[in-house]
């Protein structure tokens, strides 16, 4: 079904939370263009995230992801953007994501998602001995501020990623914002 909308869409939400997986399953469905900010970073920075963590800290990161994430909503074609876990934490980001997106976050309990992402290798943050308990940490940190940008907030415990996908498309197609 091709929609039209005012605004792009943008999925927030902890690493894992399917940010990558829905917004793809979104575009598809509404025939619209998809971005996946973190692939817009790798390819201005011209590495890893990963690595650019490693080499240049997550401060520089930041601001990359700043400037790349306020590039891509400036875009006059809408499209269905992934952020980046971490997009929520500027305040200059939350504004830039309101302004120019109904923005979805896709809540899922720490231990939902630890179980999902127990063999990854590639999130930088969660490259610890416990990963359940950054989560945990960052969820603390986090929730609040993903609820402070949504227009919707979608929960994702014990539900399949395509289930997921489904009620998001549902929200946004009921209730245009
Ligand atoms: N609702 C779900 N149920 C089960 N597995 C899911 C669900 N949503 C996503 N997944 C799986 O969890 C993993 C992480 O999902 P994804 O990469 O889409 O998360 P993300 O929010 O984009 O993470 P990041 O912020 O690190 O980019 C993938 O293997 C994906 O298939
Ligand atoms: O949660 C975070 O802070 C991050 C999530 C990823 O999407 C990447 O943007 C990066 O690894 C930082
Ligand atoms: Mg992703």
């Amino acid at each position: 079904m091709t929609q039209v909308f005012e605004k792009h869409i943008s999925l927030v939400g902890l690493p894992g939370s399917g940010k990558t997986t829905i917004g793809r399953y979104l575009a598809r469905r509404w025939s619209m263009g998809y971005v996946d900010v973190d692939v817009a970073i790798e390819e201005q920075i011209g590495c890893a995230i990963r690595d650019f963590f490693a080499t240049e800290g997550e401060e520089r990161f930041r601001e990359v992801e700043a400037e790349v994430l306020a590039r891509l909503l400036a875009r006059p074609e809408k499209t269905v953007v992934a952020t980046g876990g971490g997009a929520v934490l500027k305040p200059a980001n939350r504004e830039r994501l309101r302004a120019h997106s109904t923005v979805v976050y896709l809540s899922a309990s720490p231990h939902e998602i630890a179980r999902r992402l127990q063999r990854d290798t590639q999130r930088p943050l969660l490259q610890v001995g416990n990963p359940l308990q950054r989560l945990l940490d960052l969820h603390v940190q986090r929730d609040p501020l993903y609820r402070e940008v949504a227009d919707f907030v979608v929960a994702g415990n014990g539900l399949s990623a395509t289930q997921v996908a489904q009620r998001v498309a549902m929200q946004v197609e009921l209730t245009p914002p």
